[in-house]
Protein backbone atom coordinates (compact mmCIF):
# COMPACT_ATOMS: atom_id res chain seq x y z
CA UNK A 1 0.00 0.00 0.00
CA UNK A 2 1.31 3.45 -0.85
CA UNK A 3 0.35 6.49 1.18
CA UNK A 4 -2.46 7.63 -1.13
CA UNK A 5 -3.41 4.42 -2.96
CA UNK A 6 -4.81 1.58 -0.89
CA UNK A 7 -3.75 -1.29 -3.12
CA UNK A 8 -1.55 -4.29 -2.36
CA UNK A 9 1.37 -4.98 -4.74
CA UNK A 10 0.01 -6.67 -7.89
CA UNK A 11 -3.51 -5.25 -7.58
CA UNK A 12 -2.89 -2.54 -10.19
CA UNK A 13 -2.23 -3.24 -13.88
CA UNK A 14 0.80 -1.80 -15.68
CA UNK A 15 -1.74 0.00 -17.92
CA UNK A 16 -3.74 2.69 -16.13
CA UNK A 17 -6.42 5.11 -17.33
CA UNK A 18 -6.44 8.39 -15.40
CA UNK A 19 -9.60 10.50 -15.20
CA UNK A 20 -9.46 13.56 -12.93
CA UNK A 21 -12.93 12.75 -11.58
CA UNK A 22 -13.02 9.62 -9.37
CA UNK A 23 -16.68 9.10 -10.29
CA UNK A 24 -15.64 9.00 -13.95
CA UNK A 25 -13.21 6.26 -12.89
CA UNK A 26 -16.13 4.33 -11.40
CA UNK A 27 -18.25 4.90 -14.53
CA UNK A 28 -15.43 3.63 -16.77
CA UNK A 29 -14.83 0.57 -14.58
CA UNK A 30 -18.50 -0.41 -14.32
CA UNK A 31 -19.24 0.33 -17.99
CA UNK A 32 -16.21 -1.21 -19.69
CA UNK A 33 -14.31 -3.58 -17.38
CA UNK A 34 -15.24 -7.16 -16.58
CA UNK A 35 -14.85 -8.32 -12.97
CA UNK A 36 -13.86 -4.81 -11.89
CA UNK A 37 -12.59 -4.63 -8.31
CA UNK A 38 -12.21 -1.36 -6.42
CA UNK A 39 -8.68 -1.49 -4.99
CA UNK A 40 -8.63 1.93 -3.32
CA UNK A 41 -11.04 4.28 -1.60
CA UNK A 42 -8.37 6.34 0.15
CA UNK A 43 -9.71 9.94 0.26
CA UNK A 44 -12.48 8.68 -2.06
CA UNK A 45 -9.99 8.85 -4.96
CA UNK A 46 -11.34 5.63 -6.42
CA UNK A 47 -9.20 3.09 -8.27
CA UNK A 48 -10.37 -0.10 -10.05
CA UNK A 49 -8.81 -3.05 -11.85
CA UNK A 50 -10.65 -5.34 -14.26
CA UNK A 51 -10.29 -6.77 -17.73
CA UNK A 52 -11.16 -5.35 -21.13
CA UNK A 53 -11.33 -7.97 -23.90
CA UNK A 54 -8.93 -10.15 -21.93
CA UNK A 55 -6.46 -7.37 -21.06
CA UNK A 56 -5.92 -6.32 -17.46
CA UNK A 57 -6.63 -2.59 -17.09
CA UNK A 58 -6.75 -0.22 -14.12
CA UNK A 59 -8.55 3.11 -13.80
CA UNK A 60 -7.36 5.56 -11.14
CA UNK A 61 -8.88 8.96 -10.31
CA UNK A 62 -6.24 11.68 -10.00
CA UNK A 63 -8.18 14.68 -8.66
CA UNK A 64 -7.86 18.15 -10.10
CA UNK A 65 -4.58 19.92 -10.80
CA UNK A 66 -0.97 18.91 -11.24
CA UNK A 67 -0.05 18.55 -7.53
CA UNK A 68 -2.89 16.06 -7.05
CA UNK A 69 -2.22 14.10 -10.25
CA UNK A 70 1.51 14.03 -9.42
CA UNK A 71 0.86 12.22 -6.13
CA UNK A 72 -1.12 9.40 -7.77
CA UNK A 73 1.06 9.12 -10.85
CA UNK A 74 4.28 9.12 -8.81
CA UNK A 75 2.96 6.30 -6.62
CA UNK A 76 1.70 4.34 -9.66
CA UNK A 77 5.13 4.62 -11.29
CA UNK A 78 7.40 4.28 -8.26
CA UNK A 79 5.45 1.70 -6.25
CA UNK A 80 3.12 -0.19 -8.58
CA UNK A 81 5.19 -0.53 -11.78
CA UNK A 82 2.88 1.38 -14.12
CA UNK A 83 4.23 1.51 -17.69
CA UNK A 84 1.41 2.95 -19.79
CA UNK A 85 -0.64 5.85 -18.45
CA UNK A 86 -3.45 7.60 -20.31
CA UNK A 87 -5.26 10.61 -18.92
CA UNK A 88 -8.93 10.54 -19.97
CA UNK A 89 -9.89 14.06 -19.03
CA UNK A 90 -12.06 17.01 -19.90
CA UNK A 91 -10.83 20.34 -21.22
CA UNK A 92 -11.94 23.77 -22.38
CA UNK A 93 -11.54 24.54 -26.08
CA UNK A 94 -9.45 27.67 -26.75
CA UNK A 95 -10.18 27.84 -30.48
CA UNK A 96 -13.68 28.19 -31.94
CA UNK A 97 -12.98 25.13 -34.08
CA UNK A 98 -12.31 22.95 -31.00
CA UNK A 99 -15.94 22.19 -30.31
CA UNK A 100 -17.74 20.68 -27.33
CA UNK A 101 -17.51 16.84 -27.45
CA UNK A 102 -14.49 16.89 -29.80
CA UNK A 103 -11.41 15.09 -28.46
CA UNK A 104 -8.09 16.88 -27.95
CA UNK A 105 -5.07 14.57 -28.24
CA UNK A 106 -2.28 16.40 -26.42
CA UNK A 107 1.07 16.04 -28.17
CA UNK A 108 2.62 18.36 -25.60
CA UNK A 109 1.65 20.29 -22.50
CA UNK A 110 2.69 23.82 -21.62
CA UNK A 111 1.83 25.26 -18.21
CA UNK A 112 1.70 28.21 -15.81
CA UNK A 113 2.77 25.89 -12.97
CA UNK A 114 6.14 26.36 -11.26
CA UNK A 115 6.60 22.59 -10.78
CA UNK A 116 9.02 22.20 -13.69
CA UNK A 117 10.69 25.57 -13.11
CA UNK A 118 11.72 24.22 -9.72
CA UNK A 119 12.55 20.75 -11.04
CA UNK A 120 14.80 21.93 -13.89
CA UNK A 121 16.25 25.06 -12.22
CA UNK A 122 15.62 27.39 -15.16
CA UNK A 123 15.81 24.95 -18.07
CA UNK A 124 12.62 24.86 -20.12
CA UNK A 125 11.52 21.21 -20.30
CA UNK A 126 8.92 20.35 -22.99
CA UNK A 127 6.51 17.72 -21.60
CA UNK A 128 5.67 15.47 -24.56
CA UNK A 129 3.39 12.49 -25.23
CA UNK A 130 4.61 9.03 -26.22
CA UNK A 131 4.58 8.98 -30.02
CA UNK A 132 3.36 5.38 -30.39
CA UNK A 133 0.33 6.16 -28.22
CA UNK A 134 -0.42 9.37 -30.14
CA UNK A 135 -0.18 7.53 -33.45
CA UNK A 136 -2.28 4.58 -32.27
CA UNK A 137 -4.97 6.85 -30.85
CA UNK A 138 -5.16 9.14 -33.86
CA UNK A 139 -5.31 6.23 -36.33
CA UNK A 140 -8.28 4.83 -34.42
CA UNK A 141 -10.03 8.21 -34.12
CA UNK A 142 -9.64 8.71 -37.88
CA UNK A 143 -10.92 5.22 -38.68
CA UNK A 144 -13.96 5.75 -36.44
CA UNK A 145 -14.54 9.30 -37.79
CA UNK A 146 -14.54 10.72 -34.27
CA UNK A 147 -13.89 14.49 -34.37
CA UNK A 148 -10.48 15.16 -32.84
CA UNK A 149 -7.59 17.63 -32.80
CA UNK A 150 -3.90 16.90 -32.22
CA UNK A 151 -1.59 19.53 -30.79
CA UNK A 152 -0.58 21.46 -27.71
CA UNK A 153 -2.62 21.73 -24.52
CA UNK A 154 -2.24 24.17 -21.60
CA UNK A 155 -2.20 22.79 -18.04
CA UNK A 156 -3.19 25.58 -15.68
CA UNK A 157 -2.90 25.72 -11.90
CA UNK A 158 -5.92 28.03 -11.66
CA UNK A 159 -9.34 27.06 -13.00
CA UNK A 160 -10.55 30.56 -12.07
CA UNK A 161 -7.76 32.72 -13.40
CA UNK A 162 -7.01 36.32 -12.34
CA UNK A 163 -5.70 37.11 -15.82
CA UNK A 164 -8.17 35.56 -18.30
CA UNK A 165 -6.68 37.83 -21.01
CA UNK A 166 -3.66 35.45 -21.06
CA UNK A 167 -5.96 32.82 -22.57
CA UNK A 168 -6.22 34.99 -25.66
CA UNK A 169 -2.43 34.74 -26.06
CA UNK A 170 -2.67 30.97 -25.98
CA UNK A 171 -5.44 31.07 -28.58
CA UNK A 172 -3.27 33.35 -30.73
CA UNK A 173 -0.43 30.79 -30.55
CA UNK A 174 -2.71 27.90 -31.55
CA UNK A 175 -2.88 26.10 -28.20
CA UNK A 176 -5.94 23.89 -28.60
CA UNK A 177 -7.37 23.62 -25.12
CA UNK A 178 -6.94 24.22 -21.40
CA UNK A 179 -7.03 21.65 -18.58
CA UNK A 180 -5.04 21.08 -15.38
CA UNK A 181 -2.88 17.90 -15.42
CA UNK A 182 -1.16 16.94 -18.68
CA UNK A 183 2.15 18.74 -18.16
CA UNK A 184 2.82 16.88 -14.88
CA UNK A 185 1.77 13.53 -16.35
CA UNK A 186 4.20 13.81 -19.27
CA UNK A 187 7.01 15.02 -17.00
CA UNK A 188 6.65 12.13 -14.55
CA UNK A 189 6.36 9.57 -17.33
CA UNK A 190 9.65 10.88 -18.75
CA UNK A 191 11.29 10.70 -15.33
CA UNK A 192 10.33 7.04 -14.87
CA UNK A 193 10.75 5.94 -18.51
CA UNK A 194 7.05 5.15 -18.95
CA UNK A 195 4.64 5.85 -21.84
CA UNK A 196 1.99 8.53 -21.39
CA UNK A 197 -0.80 10.12 -23.37
CA UNK A 198 -3.43 12.68 -22.43
CA UNK A 199 -6.73 12.73 -24.30
CA UNK A 200 -9.43 15.16 -23.28
CA UNK A 201 -13.03 15.57 -24.35
CA UNK A 202 -13.98 19.21 -24.80
CA UNK A 203 -16.48 19.96 -22.01
CA UNK A 204 -16.75 23.69 -22.74
CA UNK A 205 -15.54 26.21 -25.27
CA UNK A 206 -14.06 29.38 -23.83
CA UNK A 207 -14.67 31.33 -27.03
CA UNK A 208 -18.32 30.40 -27.66
CA UNK A 209 -19.39 29.72 -24.04
CA UNK A 210 -20.97 26.35 -24.90
CA UNK A 211 -20.64 23.88 -21.97
CA UNK A 212 -21.60 20.38 -20.76
CA UNK A 213 -23.17 19.67 -17.36
CA UNK A 214 -21.29 18.00 -14.45
CA UNK A 215 -23.18 14.77 -15.05
CA UNK A 216 -22.18 14.76 -18.72
CA UNK A 217 -18.53 15.32 -17.67
CA UNK A 218 -18.80 12.28 -15.39
CA UNK A 219 -20.61 9.77 -17.60
CA UNK A 220 -20.72 10.69 -21.27
CA UNK A 221 -17.20 10.41 -22.65
CA UNK A 222 -17.70 7.03 -24.35
CA UNK A 223 -15.84 7.80 -27.60
CA UNK A 224 -12.72 8.98 -25.76
CA UNK A 225 -12.68 5.97 -23.44
CA UNK A 226 -13.40 3.38 -26.15
CA UNK A 227 -10.59 4.76 -28.35
CA UNK A 228 -8.26 4.69 -25.34
CA UNK A 229 -9.07 1.09 -24.48
CA UNK A 230 -8.62 0.06 -28.12
CA UNK A 231 -5.26 1.86 -28.26
CA UNK A 232 -3.74 0.46 -25.07
CA UNK A 233 -4.89 -3.11 -25.74
CA UNK A 234 -3.72 -3.24 -29.40
O1 LIG B 1 -12.46 16.33 -15.93
P1 LIG B 1 -11.04 16.22 -15.43
O2 LIG B 1 -10.36 14.99 -15.90
O3 LIG B 1 -10.95 16.38 -13.92
O4 LIG B 1 -10.22 17.45 -16.09
C1 LIG B 1 -10.56 18.83 -16.03
O5 LIG B 1 -11.63 19.13 -15.14
C2 LIG B 1 -11.14 19.70 -13.91
C3 LIG B 1 -11.66 21.11 -13.76
O6 LIG B 1 -13.04 21.13 -13.78
C4 LIG B 1 -9.61 19.67 -14.01
O7 LIG B 1 -9.13 18.49 -13.41
C5 LIG B 1 -9.41 19.68 -15.52
O8 LIG B 1 -8.17 19.24 -15.97
O1 LIG C 1 -9.48 22.97 -16.71
C1 LIG C 1 -10.47 23.07 -17.41
C2 LIG C 1 -11.27 21.94 -17.76
C3 LIG C 1 -12.37 22.10 -18.53
N1 LIG C 1 -12.69 23.34 -18.95
C4 LIG C 1 -11.94 24.41 -18.65
O2 LIG C 1 -12.27 25.51 -19.03
N2 LIG C 1 -10.86 24.24 -17.89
Amino acid sequence: MSIHIGAAPGQISDTVLLPGDPLRAEWIATTYLEDAVCYSKVRNMLGFTGTYRGHRISVQGTGMGQPSLAIYVHELLAEYGAQTLVRVGSCGGLLETVKVRDIVVAMSGCTDSSLNELRFEGFDFAPTADFSLVRGYVERAEAAAVPHHVGQIFSTDAFYHDRPELRERLTQYGVLAIEMETSALYTLAAKFGARALSVNTVSDNLVTGEALSSEERERSFADMVELTLATVTA
